[in-house]
């Protein structure tokens, strides 16, 4: 194409040659050469190889001409001709310059741009390089430089939309810096051109150049809109990398082939086995606004308002996990279920709590989407109260139902008034007041079972918080009947609660059916549908996710919850192997003791924990609610005691023997040692009672005796009269040989206040103590395992576990009420002489031995408090007595 269109040229150039030779001479030659020049100028940029037209064809081509004058102007002529042929050679030689030195410009600025060009080429891919490399070293990109790359993204974005309003911007401004240095090419080469140059060279430059122009507008509009691409390509690839933050990084457990081979065994499924680890330290956490998590303003807004600045390790792996099928109405793909295993305080609930929330809040009509299990109506006000939280400015509806309501009223509360009447007719799709229900497994069935309307068809999320505990309680076959009610089946469509067929669709007040009104998996429970594969993962729109800080792995009891396209991520300390040791990771702030006592001298080491040690804000775990009142009532007098009076008290001295007269006494009376041998004594129902076995993963023995007497886990607590007798005789059994002692007298308000903490006290009750608690107002709280689990009251800074646990969880969850959210805390756990060995076993076998540190305290250093102590036990069994009374227990005292 460049080739046709320099032939033309010069075949112009020779016609136009010959046109002009026809008037005069001079003319012809005089305005050949500098178009001919300026041919060669531009054949040059086309072409450098292609030589320059010479002048020789037009001396030569004006001679011929010259044949065709009349003979009479011949002399003269010849004077002019000499005089032209003089001034052509002088121009030709001039032009010759110019043509060189034209040419030696044009290569030199072609080269100049072309190394621009390459330096901003170069410098655009270093820097490029650079960032890249900045985003590939770095895990996580510090705030500071995403914010920067923000900030850059954003500067180019609005140069693109400036670009975009004035396309030729770059091409533009590109010329007028090609117009400059031209100028000042001319300029330069002005004197030498000044004289030759006549109004229609200066026309044929200027169409000249506009020719060089429009030839090398493209190519400036090509090479702008070339690095404009390139920039923008970069630019859009950094705008990606900067939004895919990289994950923490998450690694698959990698198992040894002897693992592998145990965990078959075993029945263990492949992703139990290899579980996502996640390092439980704070380089794993993220910024609530990191768009991983893709929170929305609101709920950034109102985590920042609750003190939430950064999401913790667990949240930042599961949130994006769960986040992932954000949109509610996206029922394509089935969301695979989550089982979550992390250490207690970490922060499991919100790593639902929020994801639900975000989810949740896009829904148009009130149908219950999420439904949370929890083992005892404590967890249950807490969740709520922690949902409540977040939820506000969205228009969510959570409720709870535990049963510490009546019936109807809960009936109310879920479907509404009208609904719940069992007269009412029943509704395609159901009826819900509530998004979110937080339950106990006992008065969810309940529901199910008894409340018209009542559905879980719509259910989206399926939690089942503090896992473990719940699979270990049969109770009412709670998983069997909430599995059956989320999912489809084809009889259900004959059957309506009642039993009837007469089931009303529901509608809008248009009359328009409501267009949700049938979850998308149950339509083929109520109409013959033609089947096909796009409506199979339909069925399958139940997310179920469990948590525990200690999540079982026994494979009967997962294979139970049905799990679909399941995935399980653990937070673990790093360097663990073996199974048990990946189980039970504790608070990082948590700093662990042991004091190994006598039975009776415990009450004393409580007393030295408070008075010598300054323990305050504590949670002290007792086996059962008798030994919780019991030492609380013990407490309460010995402070009431110090308190008002001076103690003169006889000497207590050590009585070798007395502790193997108690024992056999006890043993006669056919009462167990301590809970480590008696599972119906310590299993109570607020208990764990994991049994060691389920810590094996031995599917054969998950249903030991212990586990089948696991209950709701605030219904019963049992009686234990051997303790009665252990405190009788406690002062005897002391190590301790002192002399009289008279101790100073503390006014009230120095008094520690101690409360108990039992299923035994009403709702109400309960409620204010763990508001005082959280106030500071009491200083010890005596409890049973009720509050073992899950509860979060943020001041605990100690817990003191009065009688040990037999079992690795239990001792977990207790120790883990401390320490929570980062903060620190200390465990104490009172360890009877008889008990050592197998706590040591049980804490070893969990690799958490050197964790443990062992404190020994010495008679004498007890001693100030004997003397009270032995006061208020000799009026704790009046006390007892009267308080018994009052309530009116069955309990029994020889
Ligand atoms: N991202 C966060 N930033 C600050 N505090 C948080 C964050 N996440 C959770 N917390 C706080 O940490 C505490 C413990 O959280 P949570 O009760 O969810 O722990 P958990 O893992 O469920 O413990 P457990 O196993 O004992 O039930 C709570 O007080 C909670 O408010």
């Amino acid at each position: 194409m460049f080739n046709i269109r320099r032939f033309d040229l010069e075949a112009e150039t020779t016609q136009e040659s010959s046109s002009s030779s026809t008037t005069t001479t001079t003319t012809t030659t005089t305005t050949a050469i500098p178009i001919n020049d300026r041919l060669a100028k531009l054949n040059a940029r086309l072409n450098k190889n292609k030589p320059p037209p010479t002048t020789t064809t037009s001396t030569t081509d004006s001679t011929t001409i010259q044949d065709s004058i009349p003979r009479s102007k011949d002399i003269k002529d010849a004077k002019h001709h000499k005089r032209d042929r003089d001034s052509t050679t002088t121009t030709t030689k001039t032009n010759e310059i110019s043509y060189k030195r034209s040419r030696e410009e044009e290569d030199a600025r072609v080269a100049r741009e072309e190394a621009r060009r390459q330096k901003d080429q170069q410098a655009g891919k270093q820097r490029w390089e650079k960032r890249a490399k900045e985003l590939k070293d770095s895990d996580l990109i510090p705030n500071d430089i995403r914010l920067a790359m923000k900030a850059e993204v954003e500067a180019r974005d609005r140069a693109k939309r400036e670009a975009k309003k004035n396309p030729n911007a770059i091409a533009v401004a590109a010329a007028a810096e090609k117009e400059k240095e031209k100028e000042k090419g001319d300029e330069d080469m002005s004197d030498v051109e000044a004289n030759e140059e006549d109004n229609e060279n200066q026309d044929n430059k200027g169409q000249e150049e506009e020719e060089e122009e429009e030839e090398d507008r493209p190519a400036l509009e090509l090479e702008g809109v070339e690095r404009f691409a390139s920039e923008a390509a970069a630019d859009a690839a950094l705008a990606e990398l900067a939004a895919l933050v990289p994950l923490p990084t998450f690694e698959t457990k990698e198992i040894t082939a002897l693992e592998k081979e145990r965990a078959k065994s075993m029945g263990i499924p492949d992703w139990l086995a290899h579980p996502t680890l996640i390092e439980p330290d704070e380089s794993n956490n993220r910024p609530i606004e990191d768009q991983q998590f893709g929170f929305s303003e609101r709920l950034i807004k109102q985590c920042r308002k609750a003190g939430i600045e950064e999401c913790f390790a667990v949240q930042t792996a599961v949130i994006p996990v769960l986040m992932r099928a954000r949109h509610l109405g996206d029922i394509r793909r089935a969301p695979g279920d989550l089982c979550v295993s992390a250490p207690t305080g970490s922060g499991k609930t919100l790593a639902y709590v929020l994801p639900i929330i975000e989810i949740l809040s896009q829904r148009v009509v009130t149908r219950l989407r999420a439904l949370v299990v929890l083992p005892t109506r404590d967890l249950c006000i807490q969740v709520k109260e922690t949902f409540e939280t977040f939820v506000k400015g969205t228009d969510l509806k959570i409720a709870t139902s535990t049963g510490q309501n009546s019936f109807a009223h809960e009936q109310a509360i879920l479907v509404g008034e009208s609904h719940s009447n069992p007269n009412s007719p029943r509704i395609l799709g159901g009826h819900s007041r509530v998004d979110v229900l937080i339950t106990t497994p006992g008065r969810l069935i309940d529901h199910i079972k008894s409340t018209p309307n009542f559905t879980l068809q719509h259910l989206r999320f399926l939690v089942i918080d503090e896992a473990d505990r719940l699979l270990n309680q049969s109770f009412q076959d709670w998983l069997f009947h909430i599995l059956n009610a989320i999912h489809p089946s084809p009889e259900r469509k004959l059957l309506g609660a009642d039993g009837s067929e007469a089931i009303q669709v529901k509608r809008d007040h248009l009359g328009f059916p409501i267009h949700d009104a049938i979850a998308p998996g149950f339509l083929s429970s109520f109409f013959q549908l033609p089947e096909s594969d796009v409506e199979d993962p339909k069925a399958l729109s139940v997310q179920k996710l469990l948590f525990s800080a200690t999540l079982t792995r026994n494979p009967a009891k997962i294979a139970s919850l049905q799990l679909s396209d399941p995935q399980y991520v653990a937070v673990q300390e790093g360097g663990q192997d073996g199974d048990e040791k990946q189980k039970y990771t504790t608070p990082a702030g948590l700093t662990e003791h042991m004091i190994v006592c006598e039975t009776s001298e415990k009450p004393l080491m409580v007393l030295h924990l408070l008075h010598h040690l300054q323990v305050r804000s504590a949670l002290c775990f007792t086996k059962s609610v008798e030994s919780a009142h019991r030492l609380y009532k013990l407490i309460q007098l010995y402070e009431k005691i110090r308190t008002t009076a001076p103690v003169e008290v006889p000497v207590v001295r050590k009585e070798a023997g007395k502790e193997k007269k108690v024992k056999e006494e006890l043993k006669k009376k056919g009462g167990k040692d301590q809970d480590g041998e008696s599972g119906s004594e310590d299993d109570s129902s607020d208990s764990d009672s994991d049994s060691d076995s389920e810590d094996e993963n031995d599917s054969s023995s998950s249903d030991s005796s212990s586990e089948d007497e696991e209950d709701e886990g605030e219904d019963e607590e049992k009686t234990s009269d051997v303790e009665m007798e252990q405190a009788e005789t406690s002062t005897n059994a002391m190590d301790i040989d002192t002399t009289t002692t008279t101790v100073a007298t503390p006014t009230a308000t120095d008094a520690i206040v101690v409360a108990e903490f039992s299923s035994d006290l009403p709702k109400s009750k309960r409620q204010s103590i763990l508001r005082a608690f959280n106030n500071g107002e009491i200083h010890l709280l005596i409890c049973s395992d009720l509050i073992s689990r899950g509860m979060d009251l943020s001041p605990v800074s100690s817990v003191i576990n009065y009688d040990s646990p037999v079992y690795m969880k239990k001792y977990i969850h207790r120790v883990g009420r401390t320490a929570r959210a980062g903060k620190t805390g200390t465990a104490y756990s009172l360890v009877e002489m008889q008990e050592a060995r197998h706590f040591k076993e049980m804490i070893s076998k969990a690799g958490h031995w050197d964790k443990i540190g062992r404190v020994n305290v010495k008679s004498q250093e007890v001693k100030d408090l004997v003397p009270g102590y032995t006061k208020a036990l000799a009026g704790l069994k009046d006390v007892l007595v009267t308080s018994s009374r009052r309530a009116g227990s069955r309990r029994s005292f020889k």
